[in-house]
């Protein structure tokens, strides 16, 4: 998957040099460029925000910046990915759909993201307006809260992605087990986990995950996710209340 960021802090994506990532890269699974939003502007002081129009608090991303900018990096991935290739556009923003683990699962299949961090009060609407007519441009939200910029939220959706392309995370650790991914346990949050010491500071492991009883451990693991859904995501179990109860959930 080839990965392209446009930013004014491409330094902010150090750290996709590092852990998982870093490999990732080094295997040639990931295939990140990383792009200085102010290269393609043309006054001295390299200016890419402007008064909002209508007033208001803030400033607004230039539209032609931007503009100049994502065409140059189309024009330097079709280099590499044929003259037709064309990415998927993703701009972060607090107003945008929410980013889960199933819009995670389907930019996993794209062969290529352009991602769009913004700064200030965000970019001027018509930039996804103006590729939203050749390509799929998401806006796209990744919680409640706003954030200085965009680029945090850029980390966040890589790293959420790449680690479901095949070959990153070793065979032991199946992405088919995520909490939230589709299948048994879809819509639940994950229990509690353990590992050695069997007793610590007089706190005990569940005597049930020491019993080498698989149906029981199993059961006792969604008994405890079920638990948990409904303690900390209600209106996820509402969700589930659809879908995926099955006859012994009911007692929880
Ligand atoms: C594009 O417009 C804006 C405006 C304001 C801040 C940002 C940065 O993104 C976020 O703050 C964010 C992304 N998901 N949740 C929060 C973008």
């Amino acid at each position: 998957m080839r990965v392209d960021i446009i930013s004014i802090f491409p330094e902010y994506f150090a750290p996709l040099d590092v852990s998982l990532m870093g490999k990732a890269r080094e295997r040639g699974i990931l295939d990140i460029h990383l792009h200085q939003l102010r290269d393609w502007t043309h006054d001295v002081h390299k200016t890419v925000d402007d008064t909002p129009y209508g007033g208001g608090p803030g400033m607004v991303m230039k539209p032609e910046v931007w503009g100049e900018a994502v065409d140059a990096v189309i024009e330097g991935g079709r280099a590499a990915r044929g003259a037709d290739a064309l990415p998927r556009l993703v701009v972060p923003t607090p107003s945008g759909r929410p980013f889960t683990q199933e819009v995670a699962l389907e930019y996993a299949e794209e062969p290529w993201l352009l991602f769009a961090p913004a700064r200030y009060e965000g970019i001027d609407s018509r930039v996804v307006a103006e590729y939203g007519e050749r390509l799929r441009a998401d806006e796209v939200s990744i919680g409640d809260y706003v954030l200085a910029g965009g680029e945090a939220a850029v980390l966040v959706m890589v790293e959420a992605v790449g680690r479901l392309l095949p070959g990153v995370l070793g065979n032991a650790r199946s992405v088919a087990d995520d909490s939230f991914a589709p299948g048994a346990m879809a819509n639940l949050l994950e229990g509690p986990v353990y590992t050695k010491p069997p007793v610590w500071r007089g706190h005990e492991v569940p005597e049930v995950l020491l019993s080498g009883h698989h149906g029981r451990i199993a059961r006792w693991r969604r008994d405890e996710a079920l638990r948990r859904t409904l303690d900390r995501r209600p209106e996820l179990v509402a969700r589930l209340d659809r879908d995926g109860l099955d006859k012994h959930d009911r007692r929880v």
